[in-house]
């Protein structure tokens, strides 16, 4: 069985599957989706490459894809291993080299959550016998292809599989936060999702140094200014709410009560973030006109969407955004675990490296 299995948050399936179908069909290549709403994951069957045209990295809906390699129906309780062995053997060649690691996942679903269970219990059965098979590394090698089984019930399950370096580093493809007991909002753990999943290590590492600048328009009550700060950044916190006064108390932010469309900093920035609650495509013209006016060199924003048709406006959101900044820019847009009705984009201004 050639394709993809995706993770996606629940209700977000006919956005991704309407991504995927895109996207393949951008690449020349064929498939079809398999889902349904709520069920917290596609199924995209197709073209054997669609896997190395369609890298996580670059979807958007997608928590986490992996490459199918087989669908087993009608488990039976007393034993899901011998069916798995002999579907891996199939999907196999010989020459394969073994697993490194083993996952044993379930959708984030209504229906996917309470198989958390037989998910972990199954994963430490699995473990022994994949290795008596020599199927999986006596020692987890966490560079080597990683096995996925994702039950979608007890008696029904997708194997699947994934290169590390390719594939989101979280289980289920949802990175695991706590909010920080000091962090004025909720709202600070998706600018740590993004910073975490949007950046690579070497971004965080350079890009977010003591001493840079920032904006934040749609600051209050401060949550995104305070991670900033925290990283040591200098803020100039932008709107006409209160932001809480611990935040301020840090001596690192700035707060104006302005229009966070209209202004614009007197000296270029580091950096602009931007959670203010507008029209997607108004917010991306003026995230363009940021990078395109050298006003700051990355940014990292959110588009809210509409309850229908949100692909199509995430399509139409970056390519305001493109056309207004005009200059070359490295673009990464996610639908994060921290994010409802909305996706975040970091973009680079590539011209200045
Ligand atoms: C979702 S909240 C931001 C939450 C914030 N990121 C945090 O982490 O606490 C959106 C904010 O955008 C602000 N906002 C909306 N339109 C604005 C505008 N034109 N100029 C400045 N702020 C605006 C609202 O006042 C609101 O405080």
């Amino acid at each position: 069985m050639n394709g993809l299995l995706c993770y996606c948050r629940a209700g977000f399936e006919p956005d991704l599957a309407a991504e995927l179908g895109d996207r393949a069909a951008e690449a020349g290549l064929h498939g079809h989706a398999r889902t349904a709403r709520g069920d917290g994951y596609v199924l995209f069957v197709g073209d054997e490459a669609l896997s190395t045209h369609l890298p996580w990295r670059t979807l958007v809906f997608a928590r986490q894809s992996l490459r199918l390699l087989a669908e087993l129906r009608g488990l039976d309780p007393r034993d899901r291993i011998a069916p798995i062995l002999a579907a891996l053997d199939a999907a196999r060649p010989v020459t394969a080299p073994v697993y490194g690691t083993v996952w044993v996942e379930h959708p984030d679903s209504d229906a996917g959550k309470p198989l958390s269970g037989l998910a972990r219990s199954f994963g430490n059965a699995l473990r022994p016998a994949l290795r008596k098979r020599g199927l999986l590394a006596v020692a987890d090698d966490p560079q080597a292809t990683r096995l996925h089984v994702c039950f979608v019930a007890g008696d029904h399950a997708f194997l699947a599989e994934a290169d590390p370096a390719a594939s989101a580093p979280w289980p289920l493809g949802v990175p695991r936060l706590k909010l920080h007991h000091d962090a004025p909002s909720r709202s600070a753990l998706k600018l740590e999702e993004a910073v975490l999943s949007l950046l690579d290590g070497g971004q965080r590492r350079d890009g977010l140094r003591p001493g840079m600048t920032a904006a934040d328009l749609g600051a209050a009550p401060g949550g995104w200014t305070w991670v900033l700060a925290r990283h040591g950044l200098v803020v100039t916190a932008i709107d006409n709410g209160p932001l809480r006064q611990h935040v301020l108390d840090t001596g690192r932010v700035e707060h104006l009560r302005a229009d966070g469309f209209r202004w614009q900093p007197p000296r270029p920035l580091d950096w602009m973030v931007c959670d203010m609650v507008e029209q997607p495509a108004r917010v991306a013209r003026r995230m363009g006109d940021w990078l395109r006016e050298g006003w700051c060199r990355q940014t990292i924003f959110n588009l809210k969407l509409p309850m229908k048709k949100r692909w199509l406006e995430t399509q139409r959101s970056l390519e305001a955004f493109a056309e207004a900044a005009t200059v070359p820019l490295a673009v990464r847009a996610r639908q994060l675990y921290h994010d409802r009705e909305e996706i975040t984009v970091h973009a680079r201004r590539t011209g200045d490296d």
